[in-house]
C-alpha cells in the first residue's frame, strides 16, 4: 500500500511539474513572438520542453489511468493502478502547445472531485471520451470499490450499453433514463453522503454518478441537489462525471457552479479548454486553467469496454452475494426499540440498507410472485430484528395462511428444541378463525396499552419509554403471510377481520404495534379497498419483490424485471420517485439454525416457547397438558374433545354437571367421531376415583371396534367399572338408568344403528327411546351422562325427539356435517359452518358457545382426517 501511495504522490507531483513546464513553454512561445533573433534556439527549447512534458505525463499516468484504451490494454488486470491515499488522476486529453508536439493532460477525479464536460454524449467523441473516463476509473481502482449510477436521459442508456455485464452482475445500477430514475439516482448519492456524515457508513464505496445526458424536464431543484452533492460528495466518496454540464439555457439564471469540479469546455474545431482542477494543483497563475488547448482523450471503443467488463463481471458475480451472517450484529440485543425498530436487511448498491418501522413508516406491505423470495425476505428481516432487540423490546406474532412451513424456523420441532424467544404466537397454514383470534388478541393488547399510556399521561409509546426507559412495552411486529386469505370474501369472519385490521393499522403506530402484510398481490381484496380512505394508506413502506409491482403506484413497474434476491423498497407508498433497489441475502437453513441457537441460548429462564398453531397438525389427548393434569379433585368434570383454534390453542371440552341436557353428541360420518368419544370418555375417567362411576360401552360399527377395544382397555386399566354391551344390553341399561339412576357414562359409538331397536316397544309399552329421553332429562342430576357418536344428524334428531328435544343434548361436536344440515338441526339459520378435514364445530346450546376446534384423534388417524369429507 505504501508504495502505491508513494506512486500516487509522485503522480500528483509530476502533474504539477507538467503544469509549470507548460507555463515555461508558454513563456518561451511568447518570447518567440517578441524576440525574432532567438528563433532557432527557442524552438529547440520548446521541443525539449514538450518532450519532457510527455515523458512526465506518461510516467505519472501508467496503466488504466492514461494508456491508450485499445486492444493492447484489454488483458491488463483490473484494480492494479490504485490510489488509496490520494486522488486518482485520469487522462482527459492531449494538449498541443506547438505543432507535432503533444503531451497528456490529466485531471484529478476520485479522491479529489468531479469532472464535467459541456457537451453531452450524443456527440460521438464525447461519448467515447466519457466511456474512457469511466473505464479508466473503474479499472484502475480495486475490484468491488466502484459503483456507478449511470444516467442517460437522451439515448435510453445507449452510452452505457457496453458496460451491460456490470449491470447484470449488479455491480452497477441499471441506467436511469427518465426523470424519476434520475432523481432516484440523486437520492442514492445523497443517502450515501448522509450515511457517511452521520457515521452510519464508515467504509463507503466509491459512488460515481455518471450522467451521459440529463433527462428532459430536469429542474432547478435537481441542479440544487447536484450542487449539494458536488459540495459534500468527495468526503463521502461520491463523485460526478457529467456530460452536458452546465445545461444550455434559453432564459433565466444559469445553473449553480459545482464545487470541486474540473470543467472541459468546447473551444471549437475539436479543441477543448480545461479549467483549474480542484485541490492544490494550479495550472495558471491567474486561475484560468490549462494554458493550452487540448484534444479529448480518444476514450474507449465499445468492444474494449465490453471485453473488460465481461471479465470484471465474472469475478464480481461471485463476490456480490450479500452474506446473511454479515447482516447480523456482532453482539445481540443491544438496541432499544423506544422510538422504533431498525434492521439492516440488505444492500442498496454497496450501502447497507436499513428497514425502519416507526411512527413515520409504521406498517409494511410486501408482494412478489410465487418464488420471488417473500419468505426469505421475511426471515432475513425478522431474524435481523430479533438479533438487535431483546424479547423485552420486541415480540413477534407470525401468521401464515399458505401451505408451506415458512415460520417453522421460529418454533421448536421434533429435531430441534430451540425457538426464537421473541415469537409469541406462530400460525402455520392457519385457519381464518385463528387469524381473527390473533387480531383480536392484539386489539385487546392495544387497548391495554392505550390505558397504560393514558395513565402515564402520554399518547405515544415513544413518550412513555422516554419517561421510563425500562417500561415493559415491547414493540410488536405482526406478520401475516398470504393475508388476502384472511380478508377476502364478504362473510362475517372476513368482515370482523377487516375491522380488527383497520383498528390495528390506524392506531397501532402509537402503541408500538407494527403490521407486515405479505401477498402475491393486493388486487382483489375488495374489503380493504372498499372504503374511501383505503386501509393501505396506513402502509407507507412497500417492498416489491420480482412481480410485486402491484403494491406500488400504478405505472411504477420497477419491480417487474428484478432478479430474485432484489426488491424495490419504497417508503412513500409506492411513488416511483421513492424507488430504491435493494439486494437481500439468502437466509440459508444452516445460518438460520446458528442464529436461532444464539438467540435461544440467550433467553431468560422465564421465556416460554411460542404458542404454535399448525393447521395441518393432529392433536392427541395423551399429549395434552390439561388432560395430563386432570385428577378426581376437579371442581367441575369436563369431557375434553379437542383444542380450540385460538391463540395458545386452549384445550376445550364440555362441563358435564347436574344440569339436565349435559350430554355429548358427536355428529358426522368421519371416524374421527369415534376418537372424539374416546377422548371424552378417557378424560372423564381421570376425574373419578375408581369405583365411583360406571362406564357402559356400546359400539355398533366395525370402524369403531378398535377404538372401543382401546377405550375398554384404558378404563379397565385405570381401575374403573367398565362393561361392554350390545344393542340389547344398551337398551337394558337405559331402562335401568331411567328407573334407578346411578353414576354412569353411557358411551355409544355409531348410535344411529341402534335407533330402530330402541324404537320398538317393550312389554310395558315403553320404547327404548322413551327411556333414552328420560335419561337425557333426569340423568345428569344423578351423574348419568350419554356420550354418543351419530353418523347421521337426522337419526340423532329423531332419537332425541326432534326440535322438542333440542335442549336435551346440549353439547355437540359437528364433524363432516354440511352447514345447511347443521343449521336446520339447530334451528339456527345464521349458522355458518364449512366442514373441512381435521376441524370440528363445538356447540354448547346452554351458553350459546360456538368454537372451531381441532378434534382430538388417536395416533395414526392423520391420513384419514386430511382426506376430503
Ligand atoms: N436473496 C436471495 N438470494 C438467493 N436466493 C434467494 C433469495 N431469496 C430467495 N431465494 C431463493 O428463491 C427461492 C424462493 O424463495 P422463497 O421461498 O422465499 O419465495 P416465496 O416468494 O416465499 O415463494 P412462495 O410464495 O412460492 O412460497 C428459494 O429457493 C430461495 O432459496
Amino acid at each position: 500500500m505504501g508504495s502505491i501511495a508513494q506512486f500516487l504522490g509522485r503522480a500528483a507531483y509530476l502533474h504539477r511539474q507538467a503544469a509549470s513546464l507548460l507555463l515555461d513553454a508558454q513563456a518561451t512561445v511568447q518570447g518567440l513572438e517578441t524576440d525574432q533573433f532567438a528563433g532557432a534556439a527557442a524552438d529547440h527549447e520548446l521541443r525539449q520542453l514538450t518532450a519532457r512534458l510527455r515523458h512526465l505525463a506518461r510516467t505519472g499516468l501508467e496503466g488504466w489511468r492514461g494508456q491508450p484504451l485499445d486492444g493492447s490494454i484489454v488483458d491488463r488486470p483490473v484494480g492494479h493502478d490504485v490510489v488509496p491515499d490520494g486522488p486518482l488522476f485520469v487522462k482527459v486529453g492531449e494538449a498541443q502547445p506547438i505543432a507535432d508536439r503533444t503531451f497528456w493532460v490529466a485531471a484529478p477525479f476520485v479522491g479529489a472531485g468531479h469532472l464535467a464536460i459541456d457537451t453531452d454524449a450524443r456527440d460521438r467523441r464525447v461519448a467515447a471520451w466519457f466511456r474512457g473516463i469511466l473505464l479508466r476509473t473503474f479499472a484502475a481502482l480495486p475490484e468491488g470499490v466502484v459503483r456507478v449510477l449511470p444516467v442517460d436521459g437522451a439515448m435510453l442508456g445507449a452510452t452505457f450499453a457496453a458496460f451491460r455485464p456490470l449491470v447484470d452482475a449488479e455491480v452497477w445500477a441499471p441506467a436511469a433514463t427518465n426523470l424519476s430514475g434520475w432523481r432516484a439516482t440523486l437520492e442514492e448519492a445523497e443517502q450515501q453522503i448522509t450515511a457517511v456524515q452521520s457515521g452510519d457508513l464508515t467504509e463507503p464505496p466509491v459512488l460515481v454518478l455518471a450522467v451521459a445526458a440529463l433527462p428532459t424536464g430536469h429542474s432547478r431543484e435537481d441542479w440544487a441537489r447536484l450542487a449539494a452533492i458536488a459540495h459534500a460528495g468527495p468526503s463521502a466518496r461520491v463523485h460526478l462525471l457529467l456530460a452536458g454540464w452546465p445545461p444550455s439555457l434559453l432564459h433565466g439564471d444559469g445553473p449553480p457552479r459545482l464545487d470541486y469540479t474540473t470543467f472541459l469546455s468546447s473551444a471549437g474545431d475539436g479543441w477543448w479548454r480545461m479549467s483549474e482542477p480542484p485541490g492544490p494543483y494550479r495550472l495558471s497563475p491567474d486561475n484560468t486553467g490549462l494554458p493550452a488547448l487540448m484534444r479529448l482523450d480518444a476514450g474507449a471503443s465499445e468492444d474494449v469496454v465490453a471485453a473488460v467488463c465481461r471479465r470484471a463481471a465474472t469475478t464480481a458475480a461471485a463476490s456480490r452475494r450479500t452474506d446473511f451472517g454479515s447482516l447480523m450484529p456482532e453482539q445481540i440485543w443491544q438496541e432499544s426499540s423506544a422510538t422504533g425498530l431498525r434492521a439492516v436487511v440488505g444492500r442498496g448498491g454497496r450501502i447497507p440498507y436499513e428497514i425502519v418501522l416507526d411512527d413515520a413508516t409504521p406498517h409494511m406491505l410486501l408482494a412478489g410472485r410465487s418464488g420471488a423470495g417473500k419468505t426469505n425476505l421475511l426471515l432475513v428481516l425478522l431474524y435481523a430484528l430479533a438479533s438487535r432487540y431483546s424479547p423485552d423490546e420486541l415480540g413477534l406474532y407470525l401468521l401464515d395462511f399458505k401451505e408451506g412451513v415458512s415460520f417453522v424456523e421460529f418454533t421448536p420441532t421434533g429435531n430441534d428444541p430451540s425457538w426464537v424467544p421473541h415469537a409469541r404466537t406462530v400460525g402455520i397454514e392457519s385457519d381464518c378463525e385463528y387469524g381473527l383470534a390473533v387480531l383480536r388478541a392484539l386489539t385487546r393488547e392495544m387497548n391495554r396499552r392505550a390505558g397504560a399510556l393514558k395513565a402515564a399521561g402520554v399518547t405515544k409509546l415513544a413518550a412513555l419509554r422516554a419517561g421510563n426507559p425500562d417500561a415493559a412495552m415491547p414493540r410488536l411486529v405482526v406478520v401475516i403471510d398470504e393475508f388476502q386469505v384472511q380478508f377476502a370474501g364478504n362473510d362475517s369472519l372476513a368482515r370482523d377481520a377487516v375491522a380488527a385490521l383497520e383498528e390495528l393499522a390506524r392506531k397501532g403506530r402509537s402503541y408500538g404495534i407494527h403490521l407486515i402484510l405479505a401477498s402475491q398481490t393486493i388486487a382483489g381484496i375488495d374489503a380493504l379497498y372498499a372504503k374511501k380512505d383505503s386501509i393501505f394508506g396506513q402502509f407507507p413502506l412497500r417492498i416489491a419483490l420480482p412481480g410485486g409491482s402491484g403494491i406500488l403506484d400504478a405505472g411504477n413497474t420497477a419491480a417487474d424485471g428484478l432478479p430474485v434476491g432484489s426488491a424495490i423498497v419504497n417508503t412513500a407508498g409506492g411513488v416511483a420517485e421513492a424507488n430504491r433497489v435493494v439486494r437481500f441475502p439468502e437466509a440459508d437453513a444452516a445460518s438460520l439454525t446458528t442464529h436461532r441457537h444464539t438467540l435461544w441460548r440467550a433467553r431468560s429462564p422465564l421465556n416460554e416457547p411460542p404458542a404454535v398453531f399448525a393447521g395441518y397438525a393432529e392433536y392427541q389427548i395423551g399429549d395434552d397438558p390439561l388432560y395430563q393434569a386432570l385428577t378426581p379433585q376437579v371442581r367441575r368434570r369436563q369431557a375434553l374433545v379437542g383444542r380450540a383454534v385460538d391463540v395458545g390453542l386452549p384445550t376445550v371440552g364440555f362441563a358435564l354437571d347436574a344440569v339436565p341436557g349435559r350430554h355429548l353428541a358427536v355428529l358426522g360420518t368421519s371416524t374421527v367421531g369415534a376418537d372424539v368419544l374416546h377422548a371424552a370418555a378417557a378424560s372423564l375417567a381421570r376425574q373419578h376415583e375408581p369405583g365411583t362411576v360406571r362406564f357402559v360401552i356400546a359400539g355398533f360399527a366395525a370402524v369403531a371396534d378398535e377404538v372401543v377395544d382401546d377405550l375398554v382397555a384404558v378404563l379397565t386399566g385405570a381401575g374403573h367399572d367398565c362393561a361392554e354391551v350390545d344393542a340389547a344390553g344398551l337398551r337394558a341399561s337405559l331402562a335401568e338408568l331411567a328407573a334407578v339412576p346411578q353414576p354412569t357414562y353411557l358411551v355409544t359409538f355409531a348410535a344411529d344403528v341402534v335407533v330402530p331397536l330402541l324404537n320398538e316397544r317393550g312389554p310395558d309399552r315403553r320404547t327404548g327411546l322413551d327411556d333414552l329421553r328420560t335419561v337425557l332429562r333426569q340423568g345428569p342430576g344423578y351423574g348419568v351422562h350419554l356420550l354418543s357418536w351419530w353418523r347421521g344428524a337426522r337419526r340423532f334428531s329423531d332419537a332425541i325427539g326432534g326440535s322438542a328435544g333440542r335442549e336435551d343434548v346440549a353439547c355437540l361436536v359437528a364433524l363432516n356435517v354440511p352447514g345447511s344440515e347443521l343449521a336446520s338441526l339447530l334451528g339456527d339459520h345464521t349458522l355458518t359452518w364449512q366442514m373441512r378435514p381435521n376441524r370440528a364445530l363445538l356447540l354448547d346450546r346452554h351458553d350459546q358457545r360456538q368454537r372451531l376446534v381441532v378434534p382430538f384423534v388417536r395416533p395414526g388417524r392423520h391420513d384419514e382426517i386430511n382426506e376430503p369429507a
